[in-house]
């Protein structure tokens, strides 16, 4: 079974922890020594209080599940002490220097970057907007205020511009924006409303291109430990670690 460190034992962290199947989870880190220990409790991998002594155990693959700053400061260094990487905070990667050498990292190690599909679906066929004529690609995306930090209420527009500047402004927020523009190769514009009506964190996706018009709507639940982050980023992790050695690949 395949050996994993979770680097990040929040709310994410701690669904993986408890649900995995088919991978032997072996090491936990988090900037919040307390949060590993408890995962520790509930799953029985080691927590280490220091990131090099994680590093240093015998992991085939580190999933991160900690936030865009974690990615900033670990990825390289994972990668080069050749761990294959999960990245949920994918908002990182729209540094295209950063994205480049991480890329580097890895082809010289022989490892990859896994992006999980997250809070989103849909992410495998976008990519054919890297070969395709593309108008349009737009992510509208609802949250309850509770979920953004605020309190207002009524609806209100907090965001329209790209997803770069938004993942600035919001970077535990709109991570699936960022997976979108890896994924089709393309600029995303990006809204980000606030409604204090909803209780679901809502990705409303919209392509145009030459292969016609894409409109997918996900209404997720968000998760019980943390409301900003949907409850499916947790399972498409489960579900990618579920896959990883399956000879069928599907989706493109
Ligand atoms: N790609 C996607 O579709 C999605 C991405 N996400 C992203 O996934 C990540 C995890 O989400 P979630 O589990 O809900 O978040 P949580 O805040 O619940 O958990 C993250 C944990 O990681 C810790 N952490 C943060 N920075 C570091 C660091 N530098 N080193 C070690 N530990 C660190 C946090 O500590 P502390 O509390 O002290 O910060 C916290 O304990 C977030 O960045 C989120 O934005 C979430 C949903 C969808
Ligand atoms: O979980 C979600 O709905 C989206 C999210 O937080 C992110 O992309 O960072």
């Amino acid at each position: 079974m395949r050996r994993i460190g979770l680097l990040g034992c929040g709310n994410v962290g701690e669904i993986i922890a408890r649900k995995h199947e088919g991978v032997n989870i072996i090491a936990l880190y988090d900037a919040v020594y307390d949060k590993a220990k408890a995962v520790q409790d509930a799953c029985g991998a080691q927590a280490y209080e220091s990131f090099d002594e994680f590093l240093a155990q015998d992991l085939e693959i580190v999933v991160e599940a900690a936030s865009v700053s974690a990615v900033q400061a670990h990825a390289e260094a994972i990668l080069l002490a050749g761990k294959d990487m999960i990245i949920l905070s994918v908002g990182a990667l729209t540094d295209d220097p950063f994205r480049d050498h991480l890329k580097a990292c890895a082809v010289e190690k022989g490892k990859k970057i896994y992006i999980p599909s997250g809070a989103i679906t849909g992410l495998d066929n976008l990519k054919v907007c890297q070969i395709a004529e593309v108008s349009k690609v737009l992510l509208r995306t609802t949250k309850n205020p509770r979920s953004l930090g605020i309190e207002i209420d009524k609806p209100m527009l907090l965001f329209k511009g790209t997803a770069r500047d938004c993942i600035r402004q919001y970077p535990k927020n709109i991570n699936v924006a960022i997976a979108i523009e890896l994924a089709s190769e393309h600029e995303v514009e990006v809204e980000l409303w606030a409604d204090p009506g909803t209780d679901r964190n809502t990705h409303e996706l919209i392509v145009e291109g030459e292969f016609g018009e894409i409109t997918i709507k996900v209404s997720n639940r968000p998760s019980p430990e943390n409301p900003a982050t949907s409850y499916l980023a947790a399972l498409s992790i489960l579900s990618l670690l579920r896959n990883l050695d399956n000879p069928i690949q599907i989706g493109t």
